[in-house]
């Protein structure tokens, strides 16, 4: 199956933090992907923009040099796909380069900026953009994550960007909903009538989502220990992997139909009690070093591991719980949503032993794609026995093995060419999500509690599966 590529408007994307660690290894490349299949028109350019002094030509190498060596790069393309960036030297806090920035802007393309920049920087470059009338009624702004430490910087961060932008003209990046898989779950749910009935407290058991890698906080110690795995990835990315699993069917798929449906998810989580979660820290490697080691403070009490107990307190979800567990340094990395269905009312097979039943999962990484287990009548010769099998499908074998996984990036930057606001999380979203979270790490911090270590290589520590076993379940095992 090949899909058509339809290309984008013309426009310039200003890149801000463009010598930054995510623009050369997310955005950068995302964009090359999108010029080497065709989605960008002849008129479209890059304007990537740091403090550091520096020619067009050189930035063109420096990007040069972090691409050529990539196995999918071709490097006539990588040509072509350069001479379309330009760069100039900005300082978000400073009067340097904003009227050099101005003049090179095109008043007829569409015009975005994104802010590849710590978050500290966010309302000034908002306030500058507009006080140097570079920001125009239809222009984007994209913010990358964190966004926000708590619910009162997320609010003063939306109050900064509001000053000068509208709601509808910012996009605030979660690359999670960039996903193929994650869009795939919406599509799974609303193009298809045959989970959607079933997709309730009446059929399903309980709902795991694993958010497992195998890395550690290498490169970004100083930000990781001050959010830790609550701030870091269940606040956004599990929170969002949460919702959509949730929501009620939105009425349209446009951006505020669906964003409305995910807040009131949010809005519907119960408190967590503290017996329902269970926090961890990675202990040294053999001959090794572990969490402490790498983020050099050995008191600290930062997760690098979490798993909770959650609730959505409505009609459709009495009863029935969200575990979400998430964390560095483990067996493998995997993300899953996994939904175990109820067993059948009545067995009419006796002496079967203990199956799975139904289980629903959804791979987004790696090996993006969905299993359902059923169970069937065991061909074997030992009288009418039964047995779990997998339905299996793998989107890269179902759609053909030539085509190449869109990375989210590469999705979510055209989106905002597009303008098509339904994969960025919305002010009022961010807000909720950590008007929940903030009361389960302030307890924390309030406490002298350490996290529970566990090896790295492992599962998590020994609590995260005392949170299932002891309501009789068991996670789907990691890597296995
Ligand atoms: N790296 C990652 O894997 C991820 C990063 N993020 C987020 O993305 C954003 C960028 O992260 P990352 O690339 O790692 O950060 P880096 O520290 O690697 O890059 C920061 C960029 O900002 C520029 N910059 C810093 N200060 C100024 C200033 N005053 N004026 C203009 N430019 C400035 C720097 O260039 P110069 O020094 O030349 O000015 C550099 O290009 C952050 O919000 C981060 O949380 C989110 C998810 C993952
Ligand atoms: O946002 C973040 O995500 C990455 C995990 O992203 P993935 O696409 O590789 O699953 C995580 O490592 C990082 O700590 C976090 O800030």
């Amino acid at each position: 199956m090949v899909s058509r590529v339809i290309p984008v408007d013309p426009f310039d994307l200003v890149l801000f933090g463009a010598t930054g660690d995510l623009a050369q290894r997310k955005i950068l490349p995302a964009l090359y992907h999108r010029f080497e299949v065709g989605q960008m028109p002849e008129q479209a350019r890059i304007i990537a923009s740091a403090r550091s002094d520096m020619e067009s030509h050189a930035f063109r190498e420096h990007v040069r040099s972090g691409l050529r060596d990539k196995p999918e790069v071709k490097a006539e393309i990588l040509d072509r796909f350069l001479e379309r960036l330009e760069y100039v030297a900005v300082d978000a806090l400073g009067e340097t380069g904003w009227n050099c920035l101005r003049e090179m802007l095109r008043p007829d393309v569409v015009r975005a900026f994104y802010l590849s920049v710590g978050p500290g920087l966010f309302p000034e470059i908002a306030q500058r953009l507009h006080d140097h009338g570079l920001a125009t009624p239809d222009s984007r702004i994209v913010v990358e994550k964190p966004f926000g430490h708590d619910l009162e910087s997320a609010k003063a961060l939306n109050e900064g960007l509001r000053r000068c932008f509208e709601e509808r003209q910012i996009y605030r990046i979660d690359h999670y909903l960039g996903k193929e898989t994650v869009q795939n779950l919406m599509a799974l749910r609303f193009a298809n009538s045959l989970f959607e009935p079933l997709w309730n407290a009446s059929h399903i058991d309980h709902v795991q989502i694993t958010v497992a890698e195998t890395v550690g906080v290498e490169g970004r110690e100083a930000y990781y220990d001050r959010a830790g795995a609550m701030r870091d990835m269940v606040q956004n990315h599990l929170m969002q992997l949460l919702c959509l699993t949730a929501m009620e069917p939105p009425s349209k798929f446009v951006p505020n139909a669906v964003r409305d449906e995910k807040v009131k998810v949010i809005e519907a989580l119960e408190p967590v009690e503290p017996g329902d979660i269970a926090r961890g820290q990675y202990r040294p490697e053999k001959g090794g070093d572990g969490y402490l080691d790498h983020v050099g403070n050995p008191d600290s009490r930062t997760e690098s591991f979490v798993a909770l107990k959650v609730h959505v307190a409505n009609w459709r979800w009495a009863g029935v719980p969200f575990y979400l567990r998430t964390g560095k340094r483990l067996r493998a990395r995997e993300s899953e949503i996994v939904v175990v269905f109820r067993d059948p009312p009545h067995t009419i097979f006796p002496n079967v032993g203990h199956l799975h039943g139904n289980v629903l999962v959804i791979r987004l990484q790696p090996d993006e794609g969905i299993t359902l287990s059923t169970t069937i009548k065991d061909p074997g010769p030992g009288g009418f026995r039964l047995a779990d099998v997998a339905l299996d499908m793998s989107f890269a074998e179902a759609l053909g093995g030539n085509v190449r996984a869109q990375d989210a990036y590469e999705r979510l930057v055209m989106d905002v060419i597009r303008g098509d606001q339904t994969l960025f999380m919305r002010g009022d979203e961010v807000e909720a999500a950590w008007a929940w979270v903030d009361p389960i790490v302030h307890a924390w911090e309030d406490s002298r509690d350490r996290p529970s270590p566990y090896d790295p290589g492992s599962s998590g520590p020994e609590e995260a599966l005392m949170l299932m076993h002891r309501d009789g379940r068991r996670w789907r095992q990691i890597g296995g």
